[in-house]
């Protein structure tokens, strides 16, 4: 969907994934967006089931994490939309929900550079630039080619490279090993807690 400069409507960020658990990478991914594409506000939708990861932990965890993680921004805020929808999460389902709570505005639906490449794969991935306009940001080990990007409505944005995934701050506490400054210091004590991510599934 292409957005116009001066529609004079509400510009939301929408920043999906999984976030097992949410780590500065997201955030800083989120808050450049948020900059360069003038927004009002980013919405952070945890997924409910992710239909492509295996094992991943329960939602209410992951959605709690998210929440400590955005409370400090007061643009930030999350959706629990993908959770309490059930079933597999599906990007078309999440645009059509938040674009059914805030009418009048115009989507943007933020994305790394490896989940834009398996755009693809998304269920109903040609009705989706109707409902929003995409922007996929850099990530280090990820490179992109124009080639890769969808000729759709897809803005591009470089943003400072965080070596930072979910994946290996699970890794990290499965190992005994810290990951305080790789994720916010609430979400390491949340971790820490609910004794997450110490046993192998
Ligand atoms: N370090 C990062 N820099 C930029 N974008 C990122 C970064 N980490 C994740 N993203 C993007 O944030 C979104 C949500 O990512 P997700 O929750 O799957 O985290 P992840 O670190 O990729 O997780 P995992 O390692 O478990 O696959 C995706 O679009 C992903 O590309
Ligand atoms: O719509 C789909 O089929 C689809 C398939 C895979 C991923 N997504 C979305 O992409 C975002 C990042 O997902 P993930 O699995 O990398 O955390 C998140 O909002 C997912 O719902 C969406």
């Amino acid at each position: 969907m292409q957005i116009e400069p001066d529609s004079g409507r509400p510009r939301i960020g929408v920043m999906g994934g999984t976030f097992d658990p949410i780590h500065h990478g997201h955030l800083v991914a989120a808050s450049e967006v948020a900059q360069s594409f003038q927004l009002d506000e980013v919405i952070f939708v945890p997924t409910g089931q992710p239909w492509q990861k295996r094992g991943v932990s329960p939602a209410e965890h992951r959605y709690l994490m998210t929440v400590i993680a955005t409370a400090s921004n007061p643009r930030f805020t999350v959706s629990r939309v993908d959770i309490d929808r059930g079933g597999p999460t599906y990007t078309i389902d999440t645009l059509r929900d938040i674009r059914e709570e805030r009418q009048d505005s115009d989507l943007f639906f933020i994305t790394g550079a490896d989940a834009v490449k398996q755009i693809f794969s998304w269920k109903d991935v040609d009705e989706l630039w109707d409902l929003a306009h995409f922007v996929a940001v850099s990530r280090p080990g990820h490179a992109v080619s124009l080639r890769d990007l969808p000729e759709r409505d897809v803005s591009w944005l470089e943003v400072p490279a965080l070596a930072i995934s979910s994946t290996d701050c699970r890794s990290r506490v499965n190992r005994g090993h810290p990951v305080w400054y790789l994720v916010p210091d609430g979400v390491v004590q949340y971790i820490s807690k609910h004794d997450l991510y110490r046993s192998t599934s």
